[in-house]
């Protein structure tokens, strides 16, 4: 649930189990939170996730800055608000990754509060973001007329043609539309003054950056400059991605999120309380109706156990209760990564049914129609062509109706 501690705090999400190792996630200047909605699955199955809106963003108001006069507010400003949000939710160190005015941010902690962070992710983000006078002409037109007369350009940087039109686009141009002016206003205030170039070096956390190739607001430039200048740090390019990369191409942006983190807590084991918990029947079943429905939809869910009798009961409980309450809610693997797995050996067997509704179950876990493609053509290597053809034909047609009916349930519901 998305909500605030009190009238001075951000309004934030958390997901994931009581006790994992945190992370903190930061959004776009014009985005809610919802912009990490593509990784925050897969992360939370092993991290306690909190993610956070700007000032005038989703949930938080706008007056939450100590000023709202033009040209007051500063990233700083920004980093108080998430470190007074950290310290309400009891997390004294947390990883931290942001996308581009959210990775200022977790620039700024990691610069002024390293005790704070035990590593950073900047996605998409910059040590200085274009000239302050771009920022402050922005920020006069919107407190005039509005974040409306943006939406287009915004779009336009956010996305590559391609995407632009996705329902995800969609939906995050739905929320800079909804953005309050004043709150928009302020946070391009606060990028005005940001330059933190010559403070990079201070950076002690581990430190991956990701870049979209095709990004025209923080192109691959300003990664290059913040990996050069961070010591130790990772780059990872992603092709076929704007601004928003971590939206459009969300496969291999989490996949670079999970591998920095879990070489980020090598050392630092996973505790007991997500590894191994003592369950019974009744938390098994539960944990794995809440991952089955999550993994393949509510409307396919409900309508598998509407049909179940008293011929199948034993098999729907065996199935949610070991597949899914055993196997795909453990913390080893990422969903993103089970379910090209679990593609790969329904191709390797010809389950061609099933291939159909994990194909569905594959978009919801972060993969892009791309990643899909790149393990067809894997499973062609090792399943065999025929395999592999008949297998594009069927994933083909289920991404085709994906993309015309994003929200329908997959046709044909079968045993799982
Ligand atoms: O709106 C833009 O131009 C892109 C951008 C800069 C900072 C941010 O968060 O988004």
């Amino acid at each position: 649930m998305t909500t605030r501690l009190a009238p001075s705090m951000l309004g934030y999400r958390m997901d994931g189990p009581e006790g994992a190792p945190p992370i903190v996630l930061g959004p776009s200047l014009g985005t809610s939170l919802a912009v990490w909605d593509p990784q925050v699955p897969a992360l939370a199955q092993r991290h306690r996730v909190v993610r956070w809106d700007l000032p005038g963003h989703g949930i938080s108001p706008a007056a939450l800055l100590p000023s709202m006069a033009p040209g007051a507010a500063t990233v700083g400003d920004l980093g108080r608000l998430v470190l007074g949000l950290a310290d309400a939710l009891g997390l004294r160190r947390f990883a931290y990754a942001g996308i581009s005015l959210g990775g200022a941010v977790g620039t700024w902690l990691a610069v002024h509060h390293p005790e704070r962070l035990s590593s950073l992710v900047l996605v998409c983000s910059s040590a200085r973001f274009g000239t302050p006078e771009t920022w402050h002409e922005r920020a006069a037109l919107v407190r005039a007329k509005g974040t409306g007369p943006l939406v287009e350009a915004a779009t336009a940087r956010w996305f590559t043609p391609a995407f632009v039109r996705a329902p995800a686009a969609e939906a995050l141009a739905a929320d800079l539309r909804a953005t309050d002016p004043e709150g928009y206003a302020a946070c391009c205030d606060a990028l005005a003054v940001y330059d933190l170039r010559d403070e990079l070096a201070r950076v002690s956390v581990p430190a991956l950056v990701v870049a979209g190739r095709e990004d025209p607001a923080t192109p691959p430039g300003h990664a290059r400059e913040l990996a050069d200048g961070i010591p130790g740090a990772s780059l990872v390019e992603v092709g076929h991605a704007a601004h928003l990369a971590s939206v459009e191409r969300p496969g291999p942006v989490l996949a670079a999120l999970l591998a920095h983190l879990s070489d980020d807590a090598a050392g630092h084991p996973v505790p007991a309380a997500v590894t191994d918990r003592p369950r019974d029947d009744g938390s098994r079943h539960a944990e794995g109706m809440a991952v089955r429905r999550a993994v393949l939809g509510d409307d396919y869910v409900d309508r598998a156990v509407a049909r179940t009798t008293e011929f199948t009961a034993p098999f729907q409980d065996f199935i949610t209760r070991y597949a899914w309450g055993e196997v795909w809610t453990r913390p080893g693997l990422s969903r993103y990564t089970r379910s090209c797995v679990t593609m790969t050996a329904l191709v390797a067997h010809g389950h061609l049914d099933e291939l159909a509704l994990h194909v569905r179950a594959a978009l919801r876990n972060g993969l892009t129609p791309a990643d899909v493609q790149e393990v067809l053509l894997q499973t062609a290597v090792y399943c065999g062509v025929p395999a592999a053809n008949a297998a594009f034909a069927v994933a083909g047609r289920v991404l085709h109706e994906a993309a015309e009916r994003p929200d329908a349930p997959p046709e044909r519901p079968g045993p799982q």
